[in-house]
């Protein structure tokens, strides 16, 4: 069996904390058995290699291994995603397609941020656990795998079970072991190792000579709260080695580069920060946030009404949506007919006319849907940079807490959670 040592050190793991060094050797553990591991632990921690590690000790490392990031992908593909589709089984499906439990046969898939996970997905899922079994999104065919499943999680799947939003049966499936990985403020003694190797590689990639750190920064270092993590650290580490002069700094230069709220105990109420955009620059940044927020939601009320064409339904159906989008329900009766012109101006074109160019029609459609979410990286980048800047401060305000910070930015916590991985904050 391989040792913890050569493990970190063949996946790039640093670190020697008792609790880290654990959690390798339980991955190590369980890897040649088929069981089901739930790897937990904050954002930022490290969950990533686990799975990795778990996957290439195992019988299944000649197979496929696939990580799956389940709060990355919209609630409406998912299932096509994971378990595939038939040709036709929904606008847009213009060919069978097979999911990732087929591709990975005989391997290994991650189901990374498994909370995320809609209802209906789960239900699938714990078939797939019992008995191998799955469906295609549009067939009624039974078909068979043989997957290894490790799932990871930073949210409290207790308190997601009590809110009924994640199914008690699935959660002990997929936790027959569960893996904690320690948060880097109960981890000091790696703190000052990690940010040195991170200082290290940084030095390599940018071309400049290593960063150091006095003792009393050490100290600053160690102390701080980092509610980001490890990411959060080796943030920090890239943006000194970048931006700072002098390569070696004291706790002063270094309290510039540490987020302020890094420093903090995490029970500052989120109350008082709540809309405090303090200076006008934040305020627009807010507003142009909004408007790129509404346009989205706007493109994605016309692709609806595109593909389905019938208005009454796409009323019913996306009634938060346009009560977000213009303040007003169908519901409100006074508003009934500007609403209606309000949809006119979109031209929506008869369902029959749609119908006559099905294939082709639905190509441009499926596409559409597929690039829906990525149209915001289309914007210019300055507007991108702003909405990143946005997002750090509202983060940096509830202290990495999504939920909150989704609130304050009115989007979903999914939305959030995405842009979260896509800018890499
Ligand atoms: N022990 C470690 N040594 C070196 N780098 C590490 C270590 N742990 C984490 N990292 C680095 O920190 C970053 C975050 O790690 P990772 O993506 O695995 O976190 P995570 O726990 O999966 O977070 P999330 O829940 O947000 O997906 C990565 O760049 C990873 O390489």
């Amino acid at each position: 069996m391989e040792s913890v040592q050569a493990i970190k050190q063949r996946f790039g793991i640093i670190g020697n904390n008792i609790a880290l060094n654990r959690s390798i050797e339980k991955s190590i553990q369980v890897a040649p058995t088929d069981i089901s591991v739930l790897v937990s632990g904050e954002s930022g921690v490290g969950k990533e290699s686990l799975p990795k590690i778990i996957h290439s000790l195992s019988h299944r490392k000649h197979n496929k291994y696939i990580a799956v990031n389940c709060g990355a992908i919209p609630e409406g593909t998912i299932d096509s995603e994971l378990f595939g589709h038939e040709k036709g089984a929904f606008t847009g499906a213009s060919q069978a397609r097979d999911g990732y439990f087929q591709v990975a046969d005989g391997g290994t898939i991650f189901l990374d941020e498994v909370g995320e996970l809609p209802l209906t997905t789960q239900v699938r899922l714990l078939r797939v656990l019992e008995n191998g079994e799955f469906i295609r999104v549009g067939s009624s065919k039974v078909q068979k795998t043989n997957v290894r499943i490790v799932a990871a999680t930073n949210v409290n799947m207790h308190e997601a079970i009590q809110k009924n939003k994640f199914r008690e049966d699935l959660y002990y499936r997929l936790s027959t072991i569960e893996i904690h990985l320690p948060p880097l403020r109960d981890r000091k003694d790696d703190i000052h190792l990690l940010f040195r190797k991170f200082a290290s590689d940084f030095a390599t990639k940018y071309k400049m000579p290593t960063v150091r750190l006095t003792s009393s920064a050490q100290q600053m270092l160690e102390n701080c709260h980092w509610p980001g993590n490890i990411r959060q650290l080796k943030n920090v580490a890239e943006q000194i080695s970048v931006l700072e002069k002098e390569r070696e700094l004291d706790a002063d230069r270094l309290r510039e580069y540490i987020p302020k709220t890094s420093n903090l105990p995490s029970v500052i109420k989120a109350e008082k920060a709540k809309n405090d955009f303090s200076n006008e620059r934040e305020i627009l940044y807010k507003v142009l946030f909004d408007m790129k927020s509404d346009l989205n939601d706007l493109k994605k009320l016309t692709l609806e009404l595109l593909s389905n064409g019938n208005t009454e339904k796409v009323k019913d159906e996306q009634e938060n949506l346009i009560k977000k989008i213009y303040g007003k329900t169908k519901e409100s009766q006074d508003t009934e007919d500007d609403f209606d012109e309000r949809l006119e101006v979109l031209q929506i074109p008869e369902k029959s006319s749609i119908e006559e160019d099905e294939d082709e029609i639905s190509i441009e459609r499926a596409s559409s849907y597929d690039f829906a979410e990525d149209v915001e990286e289309e914007e210019t980048l300055s507007l991108q940079e702003k909405e990143v800047e946005l997002i750090k401060k509202s983060l940096e305000r509830y202290h990495g807490k999504r939920k909150p910070a989704a609130e304050e930015l009115g989007i979903s916590e999914r939305t959030l959670y995405r842009k979260i991985k896509q800018y890499d904050l």
